[in-house]
């Protein structure tokens, strides 16, 4: 653990004072967790394996490793009772039961289509994949209402014109989307793990140039999502919302199926709508965030009206009823169609 952060820290040129600015922390703790007096709780250690581009399940269990130490080493019988524990972990696998039985066929198709996608990762190219992060940009903007087409999305996008009769905000909202995807795709090939600081910045890009002031930040009034029955948080909950929306992530992205982390992820941030405008699209980014860190395509929800219907009759009925499997399934259904199209478009 204390090599590893002394080392990440040389590696990036950074001085231990520095270190301490970037975490918003004092310079002689950052000497301490390096000299292992004192261990990072887990909110910082998140945020150095984001700083210092550590990975961060090495650094957890570096971490975890000297926590465990710490606590047994004292007691003469440390070892057999570290052998006690891992006979009692072999039969504690948390794994989520659905009422759906249909989801949990749906995950097993698409971990078997993951393993035929692995084996053809091979002919992946660029011009397939910004093909379809095109038609991505497109369906999600479209369920938030734009109308440019396929072809005007790529003339924006891709092409850099302007199309006649569609708004600034229009143009914007393709730009940014493209844009959007870029930086996620970035955040993936960095190993960075989703933080507040992540998800602030890609909702940033959404709204960049659009609602400026309102860009990258959490709301501070009350909102309404149309059409539905579900009241969002008063503002003043929205911050302590967030924070638990990220530890429920921390506690539960290593133990559940990507599909259906990816899923919850989506809904539990729209549902808590922290954002003025852009909830939808930066969930969806989220969701595809998500997907990706795990070897697994773009699930991309489509805009036709019934398509985004039966999105919404999801959503709906898990704050209704506080039965996520309405979600997970709508979810898992999508991901394995954008997989199988992949898959067919490779082979
Ligand atoms: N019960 C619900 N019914 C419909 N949408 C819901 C519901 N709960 C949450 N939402 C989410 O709210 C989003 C709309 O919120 P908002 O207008 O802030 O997002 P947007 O990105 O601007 O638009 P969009 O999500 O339509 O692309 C929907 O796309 C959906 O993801």
């Amino acid at each position: 653990m204390k090599e590893i952060l002394q080392n990440a820290r040389k590696a990036k040129g950074l001085l231990s004072r520095e270190l301490a600015n970037l975490l918003g922390v004092d310079q002689s703790l950052i000497s301490k967790f390096e000299n292992g007096k004192r261990l990072p709780s887990e909110k910082q250690l998140i945020e150095l394996s984001n700083v210092l581009s550590i990975n961060l399940d090495e650094l957890k269990k570096a971490w975890l490793t000297q926590k465990i130490l710490g606590d047994v080493k004292k007691y003469t019988f440390a070892e057999e009772v570290l052998f006690m524990v891992n006979e009692a972990l072999a039969s504690y696998a948390p794994k989520r039961e659905f009422e759906d039985l249909s989801i949990e066929k749906t995950l097993d198709e698409i971990d078997s289509m993951k393993k035929n996608l692995d084996q053809v990762r091979e002919f992946e190219n660029y011009r397939i994949t910004e093909a379809l992060e095109l038609e991505y940009t497109y369906e999600s903007n479209r369920i938030e209402g734009n109308t440019l087409t396929l072809r005007e999305t790529d003339m924006v996008v891709n092409k850099g014109l302007t199309v006649s009769g569609k708004s600034l905000v229009e143009h914007l909202e393709a730009i940014n989307h493209g844009d959007a995807i870029h930086y996620v795709k970035e955040l993936v090939s960095k190993n960075s793990i989703l933080t507040k600081r992540e998800l602030l910045s890609i909702h940033n890009l959404i709204l960049r140039g659009i609602n400026q002031s309102e860009a990258g930040k959490f709301r501070r009034i009350q909102v309404m999502i149309q059409g539905s029955s579900h009241l969002p948080p008063p503002p003043y909950l929205v911050e302590k919302q967030m924070e638990d929306y990220f530890i429920w992530y921390e506690r539960n992205r290593g133990n559940l199926h990507p599909v259906v982390l990816a899923a919850e992820m989506h809904e539990r941030l729209v549902t808590i709508h922290p954002f003025i405008d852009g909830n939808g699209r930066t969930s969806r980014l989220i969701m595809n965030m998500i997907l990706l860190q795990n070897g697994l395509v773009i699930a991309n929800m489509k805009g036709d009206n019934t398509s985004r219907y039966a999105y919404y009759e999801a959503l709906e009925s898990v704050q209704s009823s506080g039965k996520k499997d309405s979600f997970i399934r709508y979810v898992a259904e999508i991901e394995k169609q954008s997989l199988e199209r992949y898959l067919s478009i490779l082979k």
